[in-house]
């Protein structure tokens, strides 16, 4: 007893069963919604249980009016018989057809919502995780959830009401009978215990493993070529083995418990069969019951056996339950991103569509999250019909720059807006809602698998097919497409295959510029034209009547001469260079 204090106080200590119940909490809460499905989830399989015990009821007058111990009607008993075996089909159809409506329902909407709290979860925090690793917790943490909420409170309520109901009748007709039925249950809940203790250890790690596996192969196939330009072929296929057999070993550890506690469980269950029979054959022969009787006993003695062992079975599905919530809880209890200013931002964006939006930013200072700070009191300015070009040695800060802007970082210090009207000066907090007002072509291939007009479309729905080609012209991307057989309609594989680095580039300018935002900002999505055409695809941004305010980070100085500032990214300050040290970098070149 002492020991068992001492190990609760020890997981109290630890904050486990704190834990336990604050992931259980979480489940309530979205459980909650789900009231009305679950009252008719345990309705169905209460009807499905009454529907079934009817059954061995009138099995059991049937037989005693067939061996002579009971008159009745032996037809309408027969026909009751068949008529409740009948409603049995279809009571359990019923509830199958429902059950996996409302679980394909409700999957569905608790996917969706931890989907859209995931999105909105701060970007930084997020990126700390591997994207294969919040697949699985998306995918199989939330059909845990949502299938666990469906199931486990009207299980209890149904296995419950399953349990008392048969072993009422039971104890009615024969309560030495009950004992023998029962016989086995302090054995099963004896063996249960140390498969549960293992549970929990070992549903965490499946978890983590299955993410490890997932994020593994998702990376290798992303990468293909890379594996094989480095000529990784059998070096994949080892790690790929070498990850299996720890994900095997593990399973089979457990497997090897399981076993043993089924087998356990299956000879208990024998024992408890035969000494059931054995009993009931006494009875008869001391005709202390009739045949009926004995053939019901022997019946509902399965009943009771199943029904221990399916509450038996609630208490690891609970435990797998509450782990499942706690991998989701790690996600969406994040730092979420805040989105009150929307519709500030729409009423600024219309009323200051005509003459556009510029951002203004002072003595803003950054550090990420593991130490690495990158500015201390930076300024910098950027007003519509700009481009502003912000070069600088690799890893000083032109991307975090970008990533400050569009507020997927949020600086400790300093003030940063969105600004317009006379002299700038209306001017709006930048946060996650001023994103609207962007449009950004990253560094890399960000275009989807499907036609150029679909991934043109999915910033613009409504863009006619004029609207496309004109950006497209504008990104110099119409002179390719126009010679494709099916011209906008071409297909573009997964993350621009079929093009090349500077077609697609090129695309994903265009894209940008068909949506139509005050700011558009550039990552080196020039990289990889030739410099003419760099410059022509900038010229045309420039010269593009619609006001748009946009900046640029580039590597190549050959493009400085046509940006109204440029900024040089050092010792953590954005600084405006001159004409001569523009004039030099050029020729330094
Ligand atoms: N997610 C991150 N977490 C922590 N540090 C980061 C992160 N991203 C970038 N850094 C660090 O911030 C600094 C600036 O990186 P950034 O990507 O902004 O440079 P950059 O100027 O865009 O480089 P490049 O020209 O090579 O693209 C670097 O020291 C980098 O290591």
């Amino acid at each position: 007893m002492k020991d068992k204090i001492f190990l609760v106080w020890k997981h109290l200590k630890q904050g486990t069963l704190k834990k336990i119940w604050k992931q259980t909490l979480w489940i309530y809460q979205y459980g909650k919604r789900y009231w009305k499905a679950m009252i008719l989830y345990t309705l169905l399989g209460i009807t499905g249980t009454g529907v079934s015990l009817i059954s061995s009821l009138i099995s059991k007058d049937l037989v005693d009016i067939i061996t002579g111990h009971q008159t009745g009607k032996l037809l309408s008993t027969f026909a009751a018989m068949i008529g409740f075996s009948v409603a049995n089909i279809l009571v359990s159809q019923a509830s199958g057809y429902a059950s996996t409506f409302i679980n394909l329902k409700v999957d569905s909407e608790i996917k969706n919502d931890i989907f859209s709290k995931m999105l909105v979860t701060d970007w930084e925090s997020l990126t700390d995780y591997h994207t294969g690793d919040l697949v699985t917790r998306w995918s199989s943490d939330a059909s845990n959830i949502s299938s666990g909420i469906l199931n486990w409170i009207p299980n209890l309520i149904i296995y419950t009401f399953r349990f008392i109901s048969a072993l009422a009748i039971v104890l009615y007709y024969d309560p030495t009978f009950a004992l023998f039925a029962l016989l086995g249950m302090p054995f099963s809940a004896l063996l249960s215990r140390p498969l549960l203790r293992r549970m929990r250890d070992n549903n965490q790690r499946s978890a983590a493993m299955n993410a490890k596996l997932y994020g593994f192969n998702q990376e290798a196939f992303s990468n293909i070529q890379t594996i094989k330009a480095f000529d990784l072929i059998h070096f994949y296929t080892d790690k790929l083995k070498s990850l299996q057999k720890d994900y095997i070993d593990m399973r089979l550890d457990f497997q090897k418990m399981s076993i043993l506690t089924s087998v356990l469980m299956s000879i208990i269950g024998f024992i408890v069969s035969y000494s059931c029979y054995g009993w009931g054959i006494y009875r008869v022969w001391s005709n202390a019951i009739s045949y009926g009787t004995m053939t019901m006993f022997l019946s509902l003695s399965g009943t009771l056996t199943s029904a221990v062992n399916s509450l038996v079975s609630l208490i690891p599905s609970a435990i797998s339950l509450t782990i499942s919530a706690g991998r989701l809880m790690d996600i969406v209890e994040m730092p979420q991103e805040d989105y009150s200013q929307d519709s500030a931002v729409r009423s600024f964006e219309k009323q200051y569509r005509e003459e556009g939006i510029g951002l203004n930013m002072q003595d803003l200072s950054y550090t990420y999250h593991n130490g690495t700070s990158v500015f201390a009191n930076a300024s910098m300015e950027a007003y519509p019909h700009e481009i502003v070009a912000l070069v600088g040695p690799s890893g000083e800060g032109k991307t975090t720059m970008l990533r400050l802007i569009l507020s997927l970082l949020t600086p400790q210090t300093g003030s940063f807006h969105v600004c317009a009207g006379k002299n700038h000066s209306n001017m709006l907090d930048m946060s996650p809602s001023t994103r609207k007002l962007f449009s950004y072509v990253p560094q890399g291939n960000t275009m989807f698998s499907g036609t150029i007009a679909e991934n043109m479309r999915n910033v613009k729905q409504d863009a006619t097919d004029e609207e496309i080609i004109e950006a497209l012209k504008l990104a110099c991307a119409w002179d390719f497409v126009e010679k494709l057989p099916d011209g906008i309609e071409s297909v573009i594989k997964e993350r621009g295959g079929g093009f090349s680095e500077g077609q697609a580039q090129r695309l994903s300018i265009a894209r940008a510029l068909l949506r139509k935002s005050p700011i558009l900002l550039l990552d080196e999505a020039t990289s990889a034209l030739d410099v003419a055409t760099e410059r022509k695809v900038l010229r045309n941004i420039m010269q593009d009547t619609y006001p748009r305010t946009c900046i640029v980070t580039t590597h190549r100085p050959t493009v400085l001469n046509i940006c109204t500032r440029v900024y040089a990214i050092r010792d953590k300050r954005c600084e405006v260079l001159g004409d001569g040290e523009i004039q030099k970098m050029v020729k330094e070149f």
